[in-house]
């Protein structure tokens, strides 16, 4: 399995945002991509996954599951955390996982990021950090080889950091491949690095 762009390019409101992205990412291994704001990171992880239509080039899981469309075979975690608030936490992992499909433990998942104490809580009263500890839950419960992590360290305290790399370590030691969006540095030992800059709007010629 393989995450392979090639000449990626995104037009997002009649404006290039992404331009000529090229990269590969096998089983096993990372893809940082780095960049200030506006640099196009999210665009990039949305393109990925198929939720904003390419202007060029192309991107492709290779030799993944021929009869499975891409999209069932990622997660992308984005700055929502996608909680509902009025189910309990158990239940927002239970649901996501019908949703999602898989056969992850939704208790052991929260056992993992430290909200085992929570479950039955409403996911109205959870913390930003807990919040982002339940959205890895989800990966956990419904696991898919790709994930694509947009900055995935937001909110999370040191401790959760650690977990943060932990998983990302375990997924990739059974194959899983994982591109992730930051500012800031992650742990993600002999990871790829993408370095994107916003694109300056070019000078109209007369
Ligand atoms: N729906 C949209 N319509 C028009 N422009 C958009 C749209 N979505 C994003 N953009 C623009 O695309 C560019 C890249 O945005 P994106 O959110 O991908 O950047 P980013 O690198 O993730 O930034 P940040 O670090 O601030 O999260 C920005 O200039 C943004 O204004």
């Amino acid at each position: 399995m393989k995450l392979v762009a090639d000449g990626l390019g995104v037009d997002r409101g009649g404006r290039m945002v992404l331009r000529g992205v090229d990269f590969s990412v096998a089983a096993a291994e990372a893809l940082i991509v780095l960049g200030p704001n506006g640099a196009g990171k999210s665009t990039l992880l949305r393109a990925i996954a198929g939720l904003v239509p390419l202007a060029e080039g192309r991107v492709e899981l290779e030799n993944g599951d021929p009869d499975a469309h891409p999209g069932d075979a990622l997660h992308l975690l984005g700055h929502q955390d996608g909680v509902k608030a009025g189910l309990t936490v158990r239940r927002n992992l239970t649901a996501a996982r019908d949703i999602l499909g898989g056969d992850g433990d939704p208790d052991a998942a929260l056992a993992r990021v430290g909200l085992g104490h929570a479950a039955e809580l409403p996911g109205s009263v959870l913390s930003a950090g807990q919040r982002r500890r339940l959205a890895l839950a989800r990966l956990l419960a419904a696991p898919r080889p790709v994930w694509l992590l947009d900055e995935p360290t937001a909110a999370l305290d040191v401790a959760g950091q650690e977990l943060l790399a932990e998983l990302m370590a375990e997924h990739r030691s059974k194959g899983g491949l994982i591109v992730a969006a930051t500012h800031l540095e992650l742990k993600l030992d002999g990871a790829k690095r993408l370095a994107l800059q916003p694109i300056v709007a070019e000078a109209e010629d007369d």
